[in-house]
């Protein structure tokens, strides 16, 4: 795809690219320039029910293929994927930002995700259960769910869709599409994957354009039996609710607010380089960054001076330069929000030990300076709120007991981190810890053989692993009488 600022149809229904009904078009902007970079058709509710009803179309002859050859169309995207990989990171980082390395390995994590489920699409297995009757046989069988809705964000907008798609397509489901509208781009060049391995047609469709009219259509038509989503809290309890009159199915991958305990016996210069990775990379718009640090008493200097000698060498400005390491925020509310974050941080006592302004240096798009926060407390917006964005707050604090306290005290529970070379604390602290996932010294737990999910209001289900199939999957109960 050339980004010459030309208009792409971005609406693909029933294996035909099409403009949405109404006409309307958006531009995608370059939030590093705030260039104009391309055009794309604008949709809404009514586009969104044609793609149902061709998912819904090609469900059965889907559903009815062997699992060995709908994996066959998975492992082909796949290895097109990885073919594409540098003209498709470039596009990524044209429309979202960040740094070129970046875009490079979400484009290798987004293939491993079509990949991984070819393979397990294979090993869907159902169940004898030992009936308590002699007379009877019972079994359960594994069946795709149905027509899947799926909406993404645009903070990785290649891996979570093929989060989605890949297990969805291979338990046997049909798809439609909805990407973020900052980032349609890359899922049309996702689809345009698909089209080239000569998916049937009607298996997965695109609509892009109006959120809540397309939610609306998504939530209410009673074809849509799977709505699987990723992104903020607030619209994911929107759909639950709109999903109630359907009594629809959701798999949700909410917001999070990550704290990484740093304790007195842990590899401290191991903790500071990962500390930096987790909360600057995507430019801290990663549902798993780490969001507040709490580091214990006695190694808090030191591991602050460690943490600023690290930071000053980071280089800020536009992903395709390689040599830069943060990209710009997505948008305008992505950097007033930090802005706000590290304004009420100072008003309510914190110390700038790093950072603190828009940066604007020779730069036109959303770029804030890497920051560090010393001498926070609780009562602190950034203590409490998802920031998505380079603010790094640091709380020190003496026991165990009190920082288990301190990070469980939360809505969210997605990831936690933290860092010991004691064993025992290690597991002590991580049964503790109430959150879907847990990083003992490691930061990168997002891998396609693992589940990955949150509890409390930061979701329920799980993408990755054996259980990512699982919620494209209805377990229908057979009971069988037998006659001798
Ligand atoms: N868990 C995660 O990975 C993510 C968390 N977030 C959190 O959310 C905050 C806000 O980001 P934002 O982009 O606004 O996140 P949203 O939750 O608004 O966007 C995520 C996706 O949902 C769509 N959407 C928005 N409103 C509706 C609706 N009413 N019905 C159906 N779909 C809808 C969006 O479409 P459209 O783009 O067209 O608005 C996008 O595709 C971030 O600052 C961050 O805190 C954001 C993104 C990802
Ligand atoms: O922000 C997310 O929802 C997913 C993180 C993906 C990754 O770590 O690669």
């Amino acid at each position: 795809m050339q980004l010459d600022g030309q208009y792409e149809k971005s609406m693909y229904i029933n294996g035909l690219w099409c403009n949405a009904e109404s006409g309307n078009q958006e531009h995608v902007v370059n939030p590093a320039s705030l260039n104009k970079i391309k055009a794309f058709s604008y949709g809404d509710g009514a586009d969104a029910k044609k793609a149902v009803e061709a998912a819904k179309k090609a469900f059965t002859d889907w559903a009815n293929l062997s699992a060995r050859e709908r994996s066959k169309y998975l492992y082909s995207a796949y290895t097109l994927m990885m073919e594409k990989q540098e003209e498709l990171a470039r596009i990524l980082t044209t429309e979202q930002g960040k740094p070129l390395a970046e875009a490079r390995g979400e484009i290798a994590s987004a293939a491993s995700y079509l990949q991984w489920y070819a393979e397990e699409g294979n090993r869907v297995y159902g169940e004898i259960i030992p009936s308590s009757n002699k007379g009877k046989r019972l079994f359960v069988v594994p069946q795709p769910i149905g027509v899947v809705a799926a909406i993404t964000p645009w903070n990785f907008p290649s891996s979570m869709i093929t989060r989605k798609l890949g297990p969805a397509l291979a338990a046997g489901c049909t798809v439609v599409l909805k990407p973020a509208e900052q980032t349609p781009l890359s899922a049309i060049e996702i689809v345009k994957i698909f089209e080239e391995v000569r998916l049937p047609k009607g298996v997965l469709n695109l609509v892009t354009g109006d959120p809540t009219s397309i939610g609306q259509e998504f939530m209410s038509n009673p074809d849509v039996r799977l709505i699987t989503f990723t992104g903020s809290t607030e619209v994911g309890k929107l759909l639950m609710r709109g999903s109630a009159d359907t009594v629809k199915k959701l798999s949700l991958e909410l917001g999070g607010h990550a704290p990484i305990l740093v304790f007195d016996d842990s590899d401290l210069e191991q903790a500071v380089k990962m500390t930096i990775m987790s909360k600057f990379r995507n430019c801290g718009q990663t549902c798993i960054c780490a969001n507040r640090i709490y580091v214990q008493h006695s190694i808090q200097e030191e591991f602050t001076a460690k943490l600023m000698e690290q930071l000053e060498s980071m280089k800020i400005g536009e992903g395709l330069d390689e040599q830069v390491n943060i990209g710009p925020l997505i948008d305008e509310n992505a950097l007033l929000k930090v802005k706000h974050q590290y304004e009420d941080a100072i008003s309510k006592g914190a110390s700038t030990a790093l950072g603190g302004k828009v940066y604007k240096e020779k730069l036109n798009g959303y770029f804030f300076e890497p920051t560090v926060l010393t001498n926070v407390s609780n009562q602190m917006k950034v203590m409490n709120e998802e920031t998505f964005g380079p603010l790094l707050p640091i709380q020190t604090f003496e026991t165990e007991e009190e920082v288990i306290e301190l990070a469980n005290h939360d809505r969210y529970g997605l990831a936690a981190y933290l860092f010991t070379e004691n064993l025992n604390r290690a597991i002590r602290v991580m049964e503790k810890l109430e959150y879907g996932i847990v990083g003992i010294n490691d930061v990168f737990p997002a891998v396609a053989e693992a589940p990955f999910g949150g509890i409390k209001q930061s979701g329920q289900g799980k993408e990755g692993g054996r259980e990512g199939i699982m919620e494209y999957l209805e377990m229908k109960y057979v009971s069988m009488g037998l006659k001798r």
